[in-house]
């Protein structure tokens, strides 16, 4: 069993793949289930799953923050298939993998209905981990920086147990993707199934929701309509931002390779929120008025990943810098607002 090194060996041989894996005469596809795959992230990862000819995808999605726009390239293509379905339910597919994503990320959206969001983490994780177990699938979650909650440490590496308030407006996400990382190591040393855990940092690119909340999307929408950038204090709260074909990529790696983790995947160059608004300003719109507004309870005060253990267990780092990424952002923008560029 694939483990990180660290004390989480399973008890258990991992449960038995389909039978058709060693049909001797009929090469099944890899099958490969996308939770949350109609969302920012989960859309661009079914992308790539989509280009290799092996794969079969199917994307389940209560559509709560994603939209089948985002997949409608696919639509009626033989290999892939689309479900309505609410990951708190149980669900009953055959598959091979699981990119478990479901989950809003925005802080707007997940604080809106935090009951439902505990409910999504906790739930919807044990669920999708009985459907591993049931079909000894591999399962990969999507858990969060968040998880080091406001860090004490910094950068924040893996070994870090965080620093979380447990009954603030933000533990239906923090505390609920750390209770979704126990059920995995639990269900991988109890039962023995295959797990990866990815801690995400801050990640950005097209396809965001225009009205998504969250830091890039917001600079970037409102200097596109000419509206003032809207720095919450201080200003001086750091965050690292990864560019989403970047975070495509290490996902990937971590599902197909060897370590269960958790490993950190993000971006370390480090900005303050008031340089990321001077850079959105230089880059998309030089008459943009920056302007500061309230903030809101227990934002983190700084963010950046040790990624030390994705470049030596996942041979990845992001190839692409915030100044690259946020013109490509733009481009995206710019085309769903239907505002194109000053002359
Ligand atoms: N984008 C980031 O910066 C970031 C950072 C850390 C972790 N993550 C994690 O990555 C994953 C994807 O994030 P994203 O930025 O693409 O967010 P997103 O909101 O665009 O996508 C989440 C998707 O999950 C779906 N969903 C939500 N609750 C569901 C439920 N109960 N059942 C079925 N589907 C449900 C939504 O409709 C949406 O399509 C999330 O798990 C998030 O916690 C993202
Ligand atoms: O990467 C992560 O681990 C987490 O990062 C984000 O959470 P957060 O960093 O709070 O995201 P934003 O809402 O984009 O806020 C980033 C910073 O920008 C500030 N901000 C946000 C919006 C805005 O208009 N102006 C502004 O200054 C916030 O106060 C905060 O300090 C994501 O939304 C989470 O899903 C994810 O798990």
């Amino acid at each position: 069993m694939a483990s990180n090194g660290d004390n989480n060996a399973s008890a258990k041989p991992p449960p038995e793949p389909s039978p058709l894996r060693k049909a001797k005469f009929f090469q099944a596809n890899m099958r490969i289930l996308v939770t949350g795959g109609a969302g920012f992230i989960g859309s661009h990862l079914v992308d790539r799953l989509m280009q290799n000819e092996k794969n079969e995808v199917i994307v389940v999605d209560n559509y709560f923050t994603g939209s089948k726009d985002n997949l409608k390239q696919w639509f009626g293509h033989p290999r892939f298939e689309l479900i309505r379905h609410d990951v708190t339910e149980p669900l009953l597919v055959e598959v091979d993998q699981i990119y478990h994503l479901a989950c809003p990320a925005s802080p707007i959206f997940y604080k809106y209905n935090p009951v439902k969001t505990i409910k999504t983490n906790v739930i919807g994780t044990l669920n999708m981990l009985g459907l591993a177990k049931r079909v000894g699938a591999r399962i990969l979650l999507t858990s969060t920086s968040e998880v080091y909650g406001d860090p004490l440490i910094h950068p924040q590496d893996e070994s870090y147990w965080g620093n979380v308030n447990p009954i603030g407006v933000r533990s239906c996400y923090d505390e609920g993707k750390r209770v979704a990382e126990t059920l995995m190591f639990d269900y991988h040393r109890q039962h023995g199934i295959e797990i990866r855990i990815a801690r995400i940092f801050n990640t950005y690119g097209p396809r965001m929701n225009i009205d998504d909340g969250r830091v890039v999307s917001n600079f970037i929408a409102q200097a596109i309509r000419d509206e003032p950038l809207t720095v919450q204090l201080p200003g001086t709260q750091t965050r690292s931002f990864c560019y989403v074909s970047d975070m495509v990529d290490g996902l990937i790696r971590l599902m197909e390779g060897d370590n269960t983790g958790p490993i950190n995947i993000g971006n370390p160059g480090e900005f303050t929120i008031l340089e990321l608004a001077e850079n959105v300003k230089e880059l998309i719109n030089p008459d943009v008025q920056i302007i500061t507004v309230e903030n809101t309870p227990d934002d983190p005060r700084q963010r950046k990943p040790d990624i030390t253990k994705a470049k030596s267990l996942l041979g990845w780092e992001p190839t692409i810098k915030l100044s690259d990424g946020i013109p490509l952002m733009e481009d995206d923008f710019r085309s769903r607002l239907g505002i194109s560029r000053k002359k």
